[in-house]
């Protein structure tokens, strides 16, 4: 439905044969063939059934140029293979069966695509559609989104050429890697054809090789294997009423293109935020049960909610996404881990946010603090865990305008500058002499003294009031 196809009320599964360490049943289950056949002593029917969803479109942006719409031609319901990984110097494959027999979604496109670039933001739009109906994770590295691309040359003006397909390609970069290879092997051969007008690429299916970055020949045409279609006769024709049909229709998310709009318009965020937002993996997953829809929030809803902030407070946009894309993900991304991974609540990380807006801790304690919050999950607020951590920034304003709190404070923060310039005294002196630079290292001093609870600002003038 996100990629506007036309759904399919009856589709039926075959088995398609082959015989490879990777398919332990010796067939696969598939919706390729779409056809079933009924046979009695009085009735031959046949009757054409399709995969379950049939023609839609997916329109890309790459920059500076117009949008593109590319055509999907069949989405098909199939089982998994296993995973196999070839280790080149013990010559041995190594079979993993885990996920052989799941279920996996083949999204089949249309001949759209002109170019590597074309087909890298094909794959990125398409990860972020399934990622937000809760399809997938869209994890490529883990092999939860994988790609075959499949590759023809030809001149100017004249029809498409021979494909090859390259198969099994688990990153974006590998697959646009892919493809140059291949434009380039394709063109040698018709190029140094005797008559390059007639010459044609024989038809292959291919692999990819990681480390070399080139195709490799897995089989020719002639080598295909004749794969036996036949319907499956354990599994029934899927029936999807049209009341069905219409309640997921209903419960349909808000898609990548409506949510980029919303986030621009909205919130002003630049074109950058918007895509570190939109294509983070926050592990969501969609529950259809019947006609309700649960989901769990997901980053741009993570995001939305920290914007909402508390009661009729909002807060900036460009303070959260920074504080989300740079601090939570980048200090995330250093544990080796995802958005999926984040404990940290709306409410944990909104206080956080605004403790360093109120100035009630220094940003580089804010930093310290939620990398702590990260390492120690906990419920408690993130009021209480500063104090905790004893993480609340020393006042800088004058005593005499102040709650005695923070006149208490201040005098902790004089008290560390004059150690400072009691334990630096050359540099003391050098500044009094005239050399105004120096002040930057005792400042330094005073805030690694802080455990970066000081601002530097304040310091610098306190230490200036106290060496004049
Ligand atoms: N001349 C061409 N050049 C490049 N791509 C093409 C060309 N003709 C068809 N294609 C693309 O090749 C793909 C064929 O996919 P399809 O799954 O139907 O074939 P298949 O070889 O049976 O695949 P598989 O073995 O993975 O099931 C489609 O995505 C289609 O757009």
């Amino acid at each position: 439905m996100a990629l506007e196809c036309n759904i399919q009320t009856r589709s039926s599964f075959d088995r398609k044969h082959y015989f490879y360490s990777d398919l332990p049943a010796g067939y696969q289950i598939t919706q390729q063939y779409g056809q079933f056949v009924y046979r009695s002593s009085f009735t031959h029917l046949t009757i054409t059934l399709a995969p379950i969803a049939l023609g839609g479109k997916l329109a890309i942006t790459l920059p500076n140029f117009p949008s593109l719409e590319v055509r999907i031609k069949q989405i098909q319901l199939e089982q998994d293979t296993a995973k196999s990984t070839f280790n080149p110097r013990t010559r041995t494959s190594h079979i993993d069966l885990n996920r052989a027999g799941t279920g996996l979604m083949e999204i089949v496109s249309e001949p759209d695509l002109r170019s590597p670039e074309e087909a890298g933001a094909y794959v990125r739009a398409l990860q972020a559609v399934l990622r937000a109906v809760g399809a997938s994770d869209g994890n490529m590295e883990q092999g939860s989104l994988r790609c075959d691309v499949n590759v023809s040359v030809n001149r100017v003006g004249r029809p498409p050429g021979t494909r090859c397909e390259i198969k099994n390609l688990n990153s974006v970069r590998h697959m646009m890697a892919a493809i140059v290879h291949e434009v380039s092997r394709q063109r040698a051969i018709l190029e140094s054809a005797p008559d390059p007008d007639t010459a044609t690429v024989p038809q292959e299916t291919r692999g990819f090789d990681e480390h070399r970055f080139e195709t490799y020949k897995l089989r020719s045409k002639e080598d295909a294997p004749d794969y036996r279609y036949m319907p499956d006769p354990n599994l029934g024709v899927l029936v999807l009423t049209q009341a069905r049909i219409q309640a997921v229709r209903d419960a349909l998310p808000e898609l990548p293109w409506d949510t980029r709009k919303r986030l621009q318009s909205d919130y002003g965020l630049s074109e950058r935020d918007v895509e570190v937002l939109l294509n983070v993996d926050s592990g969501r997953e969609v529950w259809y049960d019947g006609e309700s829809r649960s989901a769990e929030a997901g980053a741009v809803a993570y995001f939305d909610r920290l914007c909402a902030g508390t009661g009729s407070t909002r807060r900036d946009p460009k303070v959260v996404v920074n504080w989300m894309t740079h601090e939570l993900l980048g200090q995330l991304t250093a544990r080796k881990e995802t958005f999926k991974d984040n404990h940290l609540s709306v409410e944990q990380l909104g206080e956080l946010i605004d403790m360093v807006q109120d100035k009630i801790i220094t940003g580089t304690s804010g930093k310290m603090l939620l990398r702590h919050m990260l390492g120690h999950p906990s419920a408690k607020s993130t009021k209480e865990i500063a104090a905790e951590l004893q993480l609340n920034a020393f006042a800088s304003s004058s005593p005499s305008t102040t709650s005695d709190d923070s006149s208490s404070q201040s005098d902790a923060l004089r008290e560390l500058c004059r150690e400072a310039t009691v334990a630096l005294p050359a540099e003391v002196e050098a500044f009094t002499k005239g050399n105004k630079n120096v002040l930057n290292k005792i400042v330094g001093r005073v805030m690694k003294d802080s455990r970066g609870r000081a601002d530097a600002q304040a310091v610098r003038v306190m230490l200036e009031e106290l060496l004049q």
